[in-house]
């Protein structure tokens, strides 16, 4: 595309919360690519701003978010986020500090986690290969298992009591499956699959079997099934063609999707966005995977899943062409050979994002020759 006037041109002004362990690797990465592709397509701007908050910021203040930081988030178009946690600070402060104090009060309730097995890459999965193992998982992101209902009683005593409730609503699981639904339309196959626990868990999870019911009705021309967790998880190992969009729990959703991106091949691939779908709150979008401390600093982490988080990124930004193109040439760059260990290479996180770069350059080079 040829490039246009400086004043003409969209802007989207993008958040940075690069956060811990390999998350300010992958970022960095990841905004790297973003401007090879802005500068390359010249029809749009992005502009980046980072915000320090992490497990560090909270041991020097106490917080992971300042006062009034959600308001200066709102200023943004989108938030990219690496990965919240760190050996010294337990998980619930970490996980409940950053991460779902920032899904939560957005409204950011789609959750959505699509893989696949990229050409080039190998699936553990002895049968299956490039175009076997297509999924988007769509997980419910602002209640059930994570609504934070609970408490601990008589600590450390032999009596001790701990509860951890799920809590479901109808408002929540209906607008989220119907958001489910709308994405198996719009997907080629018109298939879901909804994954619930509704043998042992007999209220919240039934509701969700008849909420999807009743959705359902208003999508006539998509084929849906239901299907417990325990077996999704053996149906997604041996059966990976029949499945395409799944929806589930915020709890089932983040287990059924980590294993997804290892049966395609890793969890360094795998996307994540947290969608608030009314618009009224930015979104915010990251890599599958978490801080991984075992390989923080050394230079291995894999980027591909921050570069296809760049894309959906992208996508729910309007720019589908600059979407298509980075997701296009990262697959590319992994065809090449050119992977991180954990895809069976020897690429470090700087040498695979160069080549994905340069490999955009190429796209955008052979798009403008052939329209000229
Ligand atoms: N959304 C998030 O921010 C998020 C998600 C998951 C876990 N966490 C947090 O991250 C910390 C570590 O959690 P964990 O070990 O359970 O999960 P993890 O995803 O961080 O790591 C699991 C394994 O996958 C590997 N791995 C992860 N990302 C990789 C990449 N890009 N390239 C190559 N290998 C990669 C790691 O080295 C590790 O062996 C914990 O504090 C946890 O709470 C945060
Ligand atoms: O459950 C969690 O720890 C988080 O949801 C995290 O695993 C994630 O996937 O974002
Ligand atoms: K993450
Ligand atoms: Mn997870």
């Amino acid at each position: 595309m040829s490039p246009i006037a400086v004043s003409d041109r969209r802007t989207h002004s993008i958040a940075c919360i690069p956060a811990d362990g390999i998350g300010p690797e992958v970022i960095s990465a990841g905004v790297e690519v973003l401007k090879a592709v802005a500068a390359a397509d010249g029809t749009f701007d992005m502009t980046f701003e980072d915000y320090d908050w992490s497990s560090e910021t909270y041991k020097k203040t106490g917080k992971y978010i300042p006062d009034g930081g959600l308001d200066s988030l709102k200023k943004h178009d989108a938030i990219l986020f690496g990965a919240v946690g760190a050996p010294d600070v337990p998980d619930h402060i970490s996980l409940w500090g950053l991460r779902l104090a920032i899904c939560q009060p957005f409204q950011q309730y789609a959750n959505v986690r699509p893989t696949k097995i990229f050409r080039g890459t190998q699936s553990p999965l002895r049968n299956a290969t490039h175009g076997d193992l297509d999924w988007v998982i769509i997980r419910e992101n602002s209640e059930g298992e994570y609504a934070g209902q609970g408490g601990r009683s008589h600590r450390g005593m032999p009596w001790e009591v701990a509860t951890e409730v799920s809590i479901f609503t109808r408002h929540a699981v209906e607008r989220l499956i119907r958001f489910a639904f709308e994405t198996a339309q719009s997907r080629p196959r018109k298939h879901i699959t909804v994954v619930t626990k509704s043998n042992a868990q007999r209220n919240g999870m039934v509701m969700w079997d008849d909420v999807a019911a009743d959705v359902a009705k208003d999508f006539q021309d998509v084929t849906v099934e239901k299907m417990l967790v325990d077996a999704m998880t053996c149906r997604m190992v041996l059966q990976p063609k029949s499945l395409d969009t799944i929806v589930a729990t915020n709890l089932h959703a983040d287990i059924l999707s980590d294993l997804a991106a290892a049966l395609a091949g890793s969890i360094g691939i795998a996307p994540t966005s947290n969608l608030d779908p009314t618009r009224q709150n930015p979104s915010m979008f990251e890599p599958i995977h978490g801080s991984a401390f075992d390989i923080t600093g050394k230079g291995v982490a894999n980027p591909v899943g921050t570069f296809w988080t760049a894309a959906e990124m992208l996508k729910w930004l309007g720019e589908k062409e600059a979407a298509e193109v980075l997701l296009q040439c990262t697959e590319q760059v992994c065809e090449n050979g050119i992977v991180t260990r954990d895809l069976g290479g020897s690429a470090g996180t700087v040498e695979v994002t160069k080549a994905v770069c340069e490999q955009i350059r190429k796209a955008y080079e052979t798009k403008s020759k052939s329209k000229s």
